[in-house]
């Protein structure tokens, strides 16, 4: 097993160790990009599946523009971080069609996850999405499918489904009419899907992105199409999208949910002023609280020192000290430097 230390990369840290082997690890994953407030979220999950007592680690694919603080941040609440690059969006003719979020464009970077080999089963989370109960069975499930939640149509502005009142959650409530054609085909919500990780899979992906026109939700759009003859949908407790409150209550049942996706506009947790539509209601500012209340406990902070990064072929890797660690990269980084890891060290795993 090689251990790669590429220290030229802007990023600081860079990809510490490569593999090409197919493993049989289980993990949670999630994607992150940018300088900006997302890494909260995913500090908060990774405490959130510590506080449920998961049994599998948190991976985070890693752009490169993540600034060195927030990498380790993430590495001090014991997440693994892997570097991924950039996966350029299909060019999109906005004048026609038009992301139906600006931030969707970079979501595309999120199928490398695909190439997680290393990994045999893989459960998905956005940044956005916090655990209130143990998942871990999600692993369980047979092989051969990709297994994710159904969505919901009723906020989805721009669609035909929408200009009818035609959803998913409630087939029943408005019919799909016949000179439509056939009815839209189920579709999962991207914040959450469990799947095996696969180079050809993501291969294939890349081909199929060439060959297929871009839509407003992006690769939400194009792996509901590349995974349909294989999706299976799995129970909604497993992605409670927040606009369901109010979309479809009766399908919500609050005191089951396992997991809590924040996608409704001015609901993420770490932005919730209180103030947007629907953000009033008492069982969003109960879930949100619920947020806060996890992220502010230090109990479910990482206390492992020194930094434990990776399990490696029997070999841990292990950052020195995370204070002396974080001093001397600061030092460097005030001098216009770009750091390095000074204090790898490849141990024999105990
Ligand atoms: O600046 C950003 C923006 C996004 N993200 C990551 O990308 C994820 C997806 O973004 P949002 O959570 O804001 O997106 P939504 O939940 O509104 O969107 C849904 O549709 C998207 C279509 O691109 C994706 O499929 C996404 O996973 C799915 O939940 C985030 O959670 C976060 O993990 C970042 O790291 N930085
Ligand atoms: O806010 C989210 C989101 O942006 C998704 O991409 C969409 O599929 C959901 O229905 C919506 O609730
Ligand atoms: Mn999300």
């Amino acid at each position: 097993m090689a251990l790669v230390l590429e220290q030229n990369h802007p990023s600081g840290i860079r990809t510490m160790f490569k593999t090409t082997e197919k493993g049989k690890k289980k993990a949670f994953v999630t994607f992150l990009g940018g300088s900006g407030d997302y890494v909260k979220g995913v500090i908060g999950l990774a405490k959130g599946l510590r506080k449920v007592n998961s049994a599998y680690p948190l991976v985070v694919a890693v752009l490169p523009d993540v600034p060195l603080e927030h990498r380790l941040l993430m590495v001090q609440n014991g997440c693994v971080l892997k570097d991924i690059d950039w996966v350029q969006p299909p060019e999109m003719d906005k004048t026609k069609v038009g992301w139906a979020h600006e931030h969707f464009a970079i979501n595309y970077s999120k199928l490398r996850i695909f190439e997680f080999e290393e990994y045999s089963t893989m459960v998905y989370f956005d940044g956005d999405i916090q655990v209130y109960g143990n998942v871990d069975e999600l692993f369980e499930l047979p092989n051969g499918h990709l297994y994710g939640v159904f969505d919901c149509f009723c906020e989805w502005h721009h669609s035909a489904q929408y200009k009818i009142g035609y959803c998913q959650q409630c087939p029943d409530r408005v019919k799909w009419p016949a000179e439509m054609g056939p009815p839209p085909s189920s579709y999962f919500n991207a914040g959450m899907f469990v799947f095996e990780p696969s180079q050809a899979t993501y291969d294939d992906l890349m081909n199929t992105i060439k060959i297929t026109p871009p839509s407003s939700f992006a690769e939400q759009d194009l792996l509901n199409l590349y995974f349909r003859s294989i999706f299976k949908p799995i129970p909604p407790v497993y992605n409670l999208l927040l606009p369901m409150v109010w979309t479809h209550p009766d399908n919500v049942e609050l005191d089951k949910v396992k997991v809590v996706h924040f996608c409704a506009n001015g609901s993420k947790p770490w932005r919730y002023t209180g103030k947007d539509e629907h953000m009033d209601r008492e069982d969003v500012k109960m879930l949100v609280k619920k947020w806060w209340d996890i992220f502010d406990d230090d109990l479910f902070s990482y206390k492992t020192t020194p930094l434990e990064l990776e399990n490696v072929g029997g070999n841990r890797v292990l950052m020195t000290e995370s204070n002396l660690v974080a001093q001397e990269l600061s030092e460097k980084e005030k001098t216009g430097l770009r750091p390095m890891i000074t204090g790898v060290l490849k141990v024999p795993a105990s």
